[in-house]
């Protein structure tokens, strides 16, 4: 027998009660993450109880900011397993979700996923957040950007604000300690069009284990010349 109390219970918490659906679905993607883990490497965090809180639970926070609009259109920039894009789409049925990874294997993956969760509205694909998002059909078209543990906010804000329209929302999730990363993005979020609005601590339920998300507004459009080629944004941050 699956042990659902952790995920029920810490979702309780951040106040979403479960339907027996959601946690069908929720128990389906775990089976899937743990079968494909063996072949492929989408986690390190294989235990059941820590997929629950830090994945699942996890994945489920900045849904309680209230800036997803009924049918926002979200965008996870480097998603790997699915987080924190699939969680909240099991729970916010009603979101517009695109998962995005620049690695083909991962995407794969969230294909089965999408497929045996019979998810609508959520497509995932493959590509380079610095790439895609100097095209038309990307850039500026996203209510949300979020992404979690894929680079410094000094690179990733570069990576994730040219795919906000004017007015939207950028929402990176960190760790405990980010005063001195968002410090560094200071200049880089002014040059592409951001201003810094909020940021939340939070200890995540049935857990010691303290994040943050840091949330920045679209208040411009980001100048033509971002984001730059060439691991720019990587190598030399703005
Ligand atoms: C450490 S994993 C985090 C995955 C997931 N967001 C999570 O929190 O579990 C980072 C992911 O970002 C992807 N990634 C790194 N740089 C990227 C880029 N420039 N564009 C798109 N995806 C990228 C990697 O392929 C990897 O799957």
């Amino acid at each position: 027998m699956t042990d659902v109390n952790t995920l029920i219970e810490g979702a309780k918490s951040l106040g979403f009660t479960l339907t027996d659906e959601q946690i069908n679905k929720f128990i389906i993607y775990k089976e899937t993450l743990k079968d494909w883990n063996q072949k492929i490497n989408i986690t390190s965090i294989i235990d059941d109880i820590d997929i629950d809180i830090k994945h699942f639970i996890d994945s489920l926070t900045p849904l309680n900011t209230d800036l997803f609009t009924y049918g926002a259109k979200v965008i996870d920039i480097g998603t790997g397993g699915g987080f924190p894009g699939v969680p909240m789409k099991i729970v916010r049925d009603d979101l517009n979700m695109t998962l995005l990874d620049s690695l083909n294997k991962r995407i794969r993956f969230l294909n089965e996923v999408i497929d045996r969760l019979k998810l609508n509205n959520i497509i995932a694909i493959h590509g380079r957040a610095e790439e895609l998002g100097r095209k038309k059909e990307y850039r500026e078209k996203y209510d949300i950007a979020i992404s979690r543990a894929v680079a410094s906010l000094d690179t990733l804000v570069e990576y994730c604000l040219p795919f906000v329209k004017k007015g939207g929302y950028f929402i990176s999730m960190k760790g405990p300690d980010f005063n001195e990363e968002l410090k560094e993005s200071e200049k880089g979020i002014k040059i592409l069009g951001g201003k810094i609005k909020d940021t939340r601590v939070i200890t995540l339920p049935k857990s010691d284990i303290t994040h943050s998300l840091i949330i920045i507004e679209k208040i411009k459009e980001t100048p033509t010349k971002y984001p730059r080629g060439g691991g720019k944004p990587k190598k030399k941050p703005l």
